[in-house]
């Protein structure tokens, strides 16, 4: 076996990471980057600015490619002998945009190796210096209009995969024309954060990822090409500014294996990797997660990042708009489903700090003690013998899904209802329960149909950040109740590793015939060792809890309605 590398990176909210793989998919090296500690100079919160008037949530693009330089600086600390590198793929935060000015090709086409590349893009290689987050919830008003103009949510879920949603490129173009219609103008192509990953590291501007250009409400999933109406209708409204916006988004990579060329040769001259290294499409991080795992039928993977997601690999083509679809980023034929909630493990945070407020940490404790003891301490549903049970909402920032402003809403279930309730002197001890089963339960509810008639998965695979938590884990096996149980994927960095794994595959994969390659399916199962890769952390279904959850989910749904109208 060859002692080659495969990189995966991860441009995602907080942090940029990255992973090396040998070609047995041994992970040899891993080493990240957080913003706010890393990169102190740019002042942002969780990697982010925010804009609370007008709800924005935005990110500035120098301090990516600053933490960047540093990452290959920890990498070349590390001791990673970068000429070893093969090959180079990786995952970026998905819907944000890069406005590159008309000076970015020849900016980076002839980058300067005795000096890091930050000062050397930013500000002159853009038009705009910042990017619209996927937190973000200021373009309602274009949401509105498309969804007017195009013909209502099930008909811009079907064309588009998703209807419109405030984070999605689309709209968050639309919302950029006017505010700045001049650095609009200015703009020469636009990229999303993982094709600006690309640009960097091809030295040109990279074409659009199949998997990741679902996310913007424009790309036509059955059709596979962009769809003119909508484009027109975000461009401004006349086939010249339609022509122009066409030109702004380039072209689309239909095969996420491709060699799109080798690296570019600045990081030949400076770090010392091979001419030869290529670099492999960078796609979403939701669509690289899918890739970490040999997912089958029924299994559903549970990312508890920033964000919290949902993820299914489908043969079907099954949409509606209170889910996303996406291509798959590797395999034709197949798609990603998915549901994304913005409230995910801040405001898990945010009633982790409420209880260590008032019950003050041990020395041995870690921060997320006092929330784990809690949330196991409260039965489910916090009921009690004379059958009042308690549900809650959770949303310090405005959700995705359900569309619902800010808000925390705590709600009593007795004989005569489902009442919204004060709060309590127990407040924050069952909020800790409360918080894990409302966002299951809103899963639940949302990928039954995705799933089988039961609505019940074969296996959970829990990845990122959150899933290092036993509590998290197991009140996810209660509310789903996976037949098999709960797996967490030992490596945090799935979708780092889903990316690493594509670059090995886009390297070896077979030829079956004229231009039809190995899937990436077949490619890992046969070299994917799950007892090295995954752990069980918890059972899954529990006969009499997971019935319990089931009858709770209509006033689940009731609780939504009544905190939407609130
Ligand atoms: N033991 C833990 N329990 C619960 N949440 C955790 C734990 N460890 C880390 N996290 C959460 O994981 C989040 C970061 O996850 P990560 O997958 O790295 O996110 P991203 O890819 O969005 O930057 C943090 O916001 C943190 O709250
Ligand atoms: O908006 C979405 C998916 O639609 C988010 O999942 C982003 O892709 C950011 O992910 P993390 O930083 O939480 O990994």
């Amino acid at each position: 076996m060859s002692d080659d590398l495969y990189l995966g990176f991860d441009l995602s909210t907080q942090q940029i990471k990255v992973i090396a793989i040998n070609p047995k998919l041994e992970p040899v090296l891993q080493v990240n980057v957080e913003f706010d500690v890393d990169t102190p100079e740019y002042k942002t919160r969780k990697g982010v600015y925010t804009n609370p008037k007008l709800n924005e949530v935005f990110a500035p693009v120098a301090m990516w490619i600053k933490a960047f330089d540093i990452l290959l600086g920890k990498m070349q600390a590390a001791g990673l002998d970068f000429a070893k590198v093969k090959s180079i793929s990786g995952a970026g935060q998905q819907h944000g945009s890069v406005f590159w000015s008309s000076e970015a090709d020849a900016l980076l086409a002839s980058l300067n190796h005795d000096l890091p590349l930050e000062p050397q893009l930013s500000p002159k290689a853009f038009a705009h210096d910042m990017s619209p987050n996927w937190q973000d919830h200021s373009t309602a008003e274009e949401c509105d209009y498309l969804e007017q103009k195009v013909g209502g949510a099930e008909i811009l879920a079907q064309v588009t995969g998703s209807k419109t949603h405030h984070r999605f490129t689309g709209p968050q173009i639309m919302r950029f024309r006017r505010r700045h219609p001049s650095r609009y103008a200015n703009t020469a192509r636009i990229s999303l954060v993982s094709s600006f990953f690309t640009s960097l590291l091809l030295g040109r501007i990279a074409p659009l990822d199949v998997s990741d250009v679902c996310g913007m409400n424009l790309w036509d999933i059955p059709n596979e090409k962009f769809n003119e109406q909508i484009i027109q209708l975000v461009a401004g409204g006349d086939e010249n500014e339609k022509d122009d916006l066409l030109r702004k988004l380039g072209e689309v990579e239909p095969d996420g294996g491709k060699n799109l060329g080798p690296i570019s040769d600045y990081y030949v001259s400076r770090y010392g990797f091979p001419k030869s290294c290529t670099i492999t499409p960078i796609t979403g991080d939701n669509p690289a997660t899918i890739l970490a795992l040999p997912l089958r039928p029924l299994d559903v993977i549970v990312s508890l990042g920033t964000s919290t997601t949902l993820l299914v690999s489908t043969p079907v083509y099954k949409t509606s708009p209170a889910y996303h679809m996406f291509s798959h980023p590797t395999s034709k034929g197949l798609y990603m489903g998915m549901l994304c909630y913005c409230n995910g493990s801040l405001a898990r945070e945010k009633v982790r700090d409420e209880i260590n407020a008032i019950k003050p940490l041990s020395e041995a404790s870690d921060v997320w003690t006092s929330f784990n003891e809690a949330a196991l301490s409260v039965p489910p549903l916090g009921s009690t013998v004379d059958g009042i049970e308690r549900l809650g909402l959770y949303f310090p920032l405005p959700e995705i899904v359900p569309d619902c402003k800010a808000g925390t809403w705590r709600f009593i279930s007795d004989s005569s209802g489902l009442h919204e309730a004060t709060e309590q002197s127990d407040t924050p001890i069952v909020d800790a329960r409360a918080i894990l089963e409302s966002q299951n339960l809103s899963m639940r509810l949302r990928a039954g149909p995705l799933l089988s008639s039961t609505g019940q998965p074969r296996r959970v695979y829990v990845v990122g950040g959150g899933s290092r938590n036993p509590a998290i884990c197991q009140v996810t096996g209660e509310v789903l109740g996976p037949t098999e149980g709960v797996y967490r994927l030992e490596l945090s960095n799935a979708c780092a590793l889903g990316s690493a794994y594509k670059a090995l595959w886009s390297v070896q994969r077979k030829v079956i015939s004229d231009g039809m390659y190995e899937s990436f399916e077949d490619f890992l199962s046969e070299r994917w060792d799950e007892k090295t890769m995954i752990n069980k952390v918890d059972d899954g279904y529990r006969k009499g809890i997971w019935e319990k959850y089931g009858e709770a989910l209509a006033k689940f749904a009731l609780a939504e309605k009544l905190a939407i109208n609130s």
